[in-house]
């Protein structure tokens, strides 16, 4: 059966890395979505999002559509599909909102892994040091939607894999044991 790896969380909790981790380990390819946000420094198009303008994505069929910090992202049954054709098992990268849309949408072919940290402070530490220019870390942090996925929301509390990721080394052992739990 197949399946997609939902990853959620907050900004900075290391949603990326983890999908970016198992596409190289394990080939798991990752579902590419598009957004409507300029790219950061080193983001390519087709590889890290496709960037659309708000009129392009008008043109979109998506899947489900979100505003996140004032820019709109959203996805396709068509980018899945495109993983898919490649392996049983993908990932995507979502905000909750999104997470819980896939999970309506798609039942139990939906794995929602939830990333959290210990220390909430270390999330802008993190961002910082990837390179986001401080007034975007500053206008992130205001967002309601960051405060919002702080947390793991109810509906998916049932059923979410809680990864608490300051530790990257446990993490990828963590991932490895997900993962070997999806193949059987
Ligand atoms: N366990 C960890 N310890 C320290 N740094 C980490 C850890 N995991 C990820 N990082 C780093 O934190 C930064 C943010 O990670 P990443 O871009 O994956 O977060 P994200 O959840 O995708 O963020 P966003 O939602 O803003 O796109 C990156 O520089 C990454 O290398
Ligand atoms: N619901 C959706 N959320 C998405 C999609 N693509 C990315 N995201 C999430 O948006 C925020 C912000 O992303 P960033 O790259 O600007 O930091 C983050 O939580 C992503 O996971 C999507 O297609 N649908």
């Amino acid at each position: 059966m197949k399946h997609v790896l939902i990853v959620t969380g907050a900004a900075g909790s290391g949603k990326t890395t983890v999908s970016g981790y198992l596409n190289e380990t394990y080939h798991i390819p990752r579902v590419i979505t598009h957004t409507t946000r300029k790219p950061r420094d080193g983001e390519v198009n087709g590889v890290d999002y496709y960037f659309e303008t708000r009129e392009s994505m008008d043109r979109l069929h998506l899947l489900e559509q979100v505003e996140y910090d004032h820019n709109l992202y959203g996805s396709s049954y068509e980018g899945l599909e495109k993983a898919w054709a490649h392996s049983e098992l993908a990932t995507i990268v979502l905000d909750t909102k999104g997470a819980q849309t896939y999970r309506k949408t798609l039942g139990e072919k939906a794995v929602v892994l939830f990333l959290t940290v210990t220390k909430r402070h270390s999330l802008v530490r993190r961002l910082a040091q990837r390179g986001d220019l401080k007034t975007a870390v500053k206008q992130r942090i205001a967002s309601a939607e960051y405060h919002r996925d702080l947390t793991l929301p109810d509906q998916l509390s049932d059923i979410a894999n809680v990864i608490v990721n300051d530790d990257w080394e446990k993490t990828k052992m963590e991932l490895d044991k997900l993962v070997k739990s999806l193949e059987h």
